[in-house]
């Protein structure tokens, strides 16, 4: 079984600020959505043993809430930057009203769900695309993830918008549209009793 998490309300979603790398911590709304997903994984009788998530603390934070939250406390965990949310280069920090009135709706639309646009460079040269979050993840999920769940080991993996979405893409097979349309909410989960499938889809 594979149970996807996307973390729960951060800071900078309930401000609506671009986050990207920047480590920003969850908000108590969203510290609660973790909570109840781990009481929805028990009521379930889906508890994971092992986990995966990024090396942000919004998405450690999550996955330690939810393990606490199903009895699963002390299943080994790992933590890759892999599983990070997609580098936002220099939109990280603003909001996205700003983004919008500088460079217009358009423009930020493609870069927030265009799959080959590129956000503006920071300082230090760094910002992903969508498909550079892809080739990214790309040898995670066929070597690191598949492995774990060929074992037989429920995985609990905890992560990002614009990340999930190009997982989703890499194990369901998705067209780019289908990816790039891939809405979940903070906190929202998807899970997938037979990983068989996704096998065959990757
Ligand atoms: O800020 C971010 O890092 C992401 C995810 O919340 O934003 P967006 O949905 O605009 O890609």
């Amino acid at each position: 079984m594979l149970i996807l998490v996307r973390h729960g309300e951060s800071a900078w979603n309930a401000a609506d600020r671009f986050a990207g790398w920047a480590d920003v911590a969850l908000t108590e709304v969203g510290r609660e959505q973790a909570r109840d997903v781990g009481r929805r994984l028990l009521d379930d009788g889906c508890v994971p043993t092992v986990a995966h998530t990024s090396v942000l603390t919004r998405a450690v934070s999550t996955a330690d809430l939810i393990l606490d939250a199903c009895g699963a406390a002390t299943v080994p965990t790992l933590r890759t930057p892999l599983l990070n949310e997609r580098h936002y280069g220099a939109l990280q920090g603003l909001p996205r009203t700003a983004a919008v009135e500088r460079f217009g709706a358009a423009q930020v639309a493609r870069w927030r769900r265009g799959i080959s646009d590129r956000p503006p460079a920071d300082a230090a040269g760094h910002g992903e695309s969508l498909a550079d979050v892809r080739a990214r993840i790309r040898p995670y999920v066929e070597t690191v993830l598949f492995r774990v769940l060929d074992a037989g080991d429920p995985v609990l993996l905890v992560s990002h918008g614009n990340t999930l979405r190009m997982l989703r893409q890499i194990v369901e097979g998705l067209t780019d549209a289908q990816a790039s349309a891939l809405e979940l909410p903070t906190g929202g989960y998807v899970r997938y009793e037979d990983v068989s499938v996704l096998r065959r889809a990757c």
